[in-house]
């Protein structure tokens, strides 16, 4: 038999100070100097602290009492907050969000970093701190999430469930009354199809022994007024399918794309799964300065619109594009930067590893009547090589957005080959791109640095870095 694992039990550390916000939204405090990392308070807040975990320089632990709340605190305005794993940061003012996302970027550039930094251009916060996501996924459950005090209340509750994941837990699925992330009509819909299914007979989703019936819900709102909903279930059922349809679009006119998918397999994923458009158009479009973006059920775009607009619109001018430059834009996902900067540059070379998004970045060139992009898909390391650049020429102006884990070392030394006259990097992982701005700096000074909030109420942020090539020393 299986011994089972004994659970260790840590000590309760009282009345500590918490002194600071530190990496991905946890915070610090100190005690026997030993650090103590925390999530869920605040800078200022006194509490007890049960450590969960001890390792020899740090440990990690919970708040299990407050004794006195920070001045930095606001009242969260989400039913769900503290419990659904989104917007964690909702007990913090969005201006405190903002100071401490700055000093996140900061910190890293300047430790991990180890370069000469010039003073940092103020994050660029976003005027929409709610309903800024144009993306959203919801889950089924059979067995959705009981709060403490739903446990509590000693009542009987609706253990199906329609919404997000509880952190850290594949199978749990917390039951979404209102969320604030997504505009109008999400809500309506997302509460529409969950009674829909609830006063039928067909099983939510279990993720444990994988099965039934109604598996997820994705929706998105496009900023030229376009909505798109996608259903996905486990197994086929034309009636029922229909049935909950033809009420989306007698209930909801103002939905222009309406999917679904029979994904039969165990995971959720459905990239690889037949999509039916059932009514409306296949795809829906974003709007950049006129530049059309086609958006299929399957494609990447950036999930908050408007300020993914600010963020290209600050890249291409750090890029300082004249007209005749030769780009290249690495990571180029959908081709949106390439083709939001082509016009404004000679010639746009595109790179990115997932063939259907290198698809859409040639559709929206060509939906654009945009002719200067050449696009090619395929592993970073691989394809930006020396053949490529004899291709195409050594380019003026880099632009990298690569995924947090940053980029591969081969790729790193492939641009200090390459030795372009500007690199425009944009993270969304401050400590990864710290680590590979380190790597550049034999052939680079780092000249501006701008971070932009793109998820208002998480530790998330976005960070630009325009690099020029030091001049040539022999
Ligand atoms: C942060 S996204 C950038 C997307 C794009 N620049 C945009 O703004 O929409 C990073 C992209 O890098 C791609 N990627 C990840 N690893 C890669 C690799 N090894 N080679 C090429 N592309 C990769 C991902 O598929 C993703 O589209």
């Amino acid at each position: 038999m299986r011994k089972q694992k004994k659970k260790q039990k840590f000590e309760l550390i009282e009345q500590i100070r918490i002194e600071e916000m530190v990496a991905e939204g946890k915070c610090l405090a100190r005690h026997n100097n030993m650090v103590i990392f925390v999530g869920g308070v605040a800078p200022g807040d006194v509490v007890d602290i049960q450590v969960t975990k001890k390792k020899k320089s740090f440990m990690e632990g919970r708040a299990v009492q407050f004794h006195s709340y920070s001045d930095l605190r606001v009242e969260p305005f989400c039913e769900h907050f503290g419990v659904c794993g989104g917007c964690k940061w909702q007990h913090l003012s969005y201006d405190t969000q903002l100071h401490y996302k700055q000093k996140q970027v900061q910190d890293n550039l300047e430790r991990i970093g180890k370069v000469t930094l010039p003073p940092f251009d103020p994050i660029l916060g976003n005027d929409r701190d709610r309903y800024y996501r144009n993306k959203l996924e919801f889950t089924f459950s059979w067995n959705g999430w009981l709060t403490n005090e739903q446990i509590n209340s000693g009542q009987e509750f609706e253990r199906r469930a329609l919404g997000f994941h509880i952190p850290g837990r594949f199978d749990k699925i917390l039951d979404i009354k209102r969320c604030y992330l997504q505009p109008d009509p999400s809500n309506a819909i997302r509460l529409a199809v969950r009674d829909y299914a609830l006063a039928l007979d067909l099983p939510f989703y279990d993720a444990v022994k994988q099965e039934g019936f109604w598996r997820n819900l994705v929706i998105r709102t496009a900023n030229t007024g376009d909505l798109m909903v996608l259903l996905l279930v486990k197994w086929d059922e034309p009636e029922v399918i229909s049935g909950v349809l033809d009420m989306l679009h007698e209930r909801f006119p103002e939905i222009t794309s309406l999917q679904y998918v029979v994904n039969p397999k165990l995971n959720d994923t459905y990239h690889d799964q037949e999509v039916i458009c059932y009514k409306g158009s296949p795809y829906i479009h974003e709007d950049m300065e006129g530049i059309r973006f086609r958006v299929g059920p399957k494609s990447f775009y950036q999930t908050n619109s408007e300020q993914a607009y600010e963020l290209y619109r600050l890249t291409r001018e750090f890029a300082g594009l004249t007209g005749s430059e030769l780009v290249y834009d690495l990571y180029t996902g959908a081709g949106t930067i390439a083709n939001f900067v082509a016009k404004q540059c000679r010639q746009v070379i595109g790179i990115e590893y997932v063939p259907s998004a290198i698809e859409d970045a040639r559709i929206n060139s060509e939906i654009n009547s945009i002719t200067n992009t050449t696009f090619y898909a395929g592993d970073m390391k691989d394809i930006l090589s020396d053949e490529l650049i004899a291709r195409h020429g050594r380019p003026d102006v880099v632009i990298t957005d690569p995924p947090r884990a940053g980029m591969h070392p081969d790729v790193v030394e492939k641009l200090l080959q390459v030795h372009a006259d500007r690199i425009v990097y944009v993270s969304c992982n401050p400590a990864t791109q710290a680590r590979d701005l380190e790597l550049l700096s034999d052939k680079y000074d780092v000249l501006r640095v701008q971070p932009v909030d793109m998820f208002p109420q998480t530790h998330h942020v976005e960070n630009i870095v325009l690099l020029k090539a030091k001049p040539f020393t022999s």
